[in-house]
């Protein structure tokens, strides 16, 4: 199946089904210390979005539909403005101008569960630990089972009770992962979660991660273009600066996408051709 694009291009990008519109937000409230909750997905509504470091712009009126309940893929050369976009979504920084907002009109804050490149574990915390992290911290009993039900699947289930710095960079980062799902929110936003992942540990990961998140607004950050063929149902090129976004064709059939499905090799094919089209000679 071809992969196609839309010109890069400063306005508005949506990616998938239109949706109403709610009430706006500014960012900055913050991630969620309140309860985990199971809920409709919102969409994610970014307007007018303005972001500068350096004396540099990095967004301009950005205008950017990310849609409900669906994984959205962001990809983009090192250094354009994907981690700084998803803190501005996370209400972790506060954007120049512009506004991030459910389109159900209800907080966001409270509903995100956030993933950084960092995996943030906590040195003196066992593994089970840091996963029921959140819970100990919002003061409720932690769910040591669902927890350690997570773990099992990511292959940890021997590590339980040991400390972040007994781990590899790769368990480290998947017990960041199990944080994270653990979490249990509608909204989840992540970057780069399986970085650091062997390539069938990766696609084991995605498995879980999409059979997990099904039905949440997932946006995740990666670099690679197979990664965003076999999990994006929005695929959006961030390129340019001030960025543009161009939203990308994707591929047929459900996530996660089997790696080797004819369809998924061709659009990865093409994304890669795109990235580096984008990158310039
Ligand atoms: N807190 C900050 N202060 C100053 N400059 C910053 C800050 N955060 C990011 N930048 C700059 O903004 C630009 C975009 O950074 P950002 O981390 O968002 O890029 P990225 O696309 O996520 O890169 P990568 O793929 O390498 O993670 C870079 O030039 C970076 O140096």
């Amino acid at each position: 199946m071809a992969l196609g694009a839309r010109p890069f291009g400063r306005r508005e990008q949506r990616a998938g089904r239109p949706a109403g519109h709610g009430g706006t937000r500014r960012a900055g409230a913050g991630l969620s210390r309140s309860p985990p909750v199971t809920a409709p997905a919102p969409a994610l509504l970014l307007r007018g979005l303005a972001v500068a470091h350096g004396g540099r712009d990095l967004f301009a009126g950005l205008d950017l539909t990310l849609p409900a309940g669906v994984f959205s893929v962001l990809l983009g050369a090192s250094g354009v403005g994907k981690t700084s976009l998803l803190r501005v979504i996370a209400g972790l920084d506060r954007p120049a101008a512009g506004t991030v907002a459910a389109d159900d009109g209800a907080p966001l804050a409270g509903r995100m569960a956030w993933m950084g490149q960092r995996d943030l574990l906590q040195p003196w915390a066992r593994v089970i630990d840091n996963v029921t992290l959140g819970d100990r911290l919002r003061g409720r009993r932690p769910d040591r089972d669902r927890a350690a039900a997570l773990l099992r699947r990511m292959g940890l289930a021997d590590r339980l009770a040991a400390l972040p710095a007994e781990l590899s960079g790769g368990m480290r980062q998947r017990v960041a992962l199990a944080r994270t799902l653990y979490e249990d929110r509608p909204v989840v936003l992540m970057d780069e979660p399986f970085s650091a992942l062997d390539s069938v540990t990766r696609a084991r990961m995605q498995d879980l991660a999409a059979e997990t998140l099904h039905g949440r607004t997932v946006v995740l950050i990666t670099h690679d273009p197979l990664e965003a063929c076999r999990l994006g149902q929005a695929i959006l090129l961030m390129a340019g600066a001030p960025v543009c976004v161009a939203g990308m064709t994707v591929p047929g059939g459900d996530v996660p996408r089997p790696a080797d499905d004819e369809s998924v090799l061709h659009a990865q094919g093409v994304l890669l051709r795109r990235m580096l089209d984008a990158a310039g000679p």
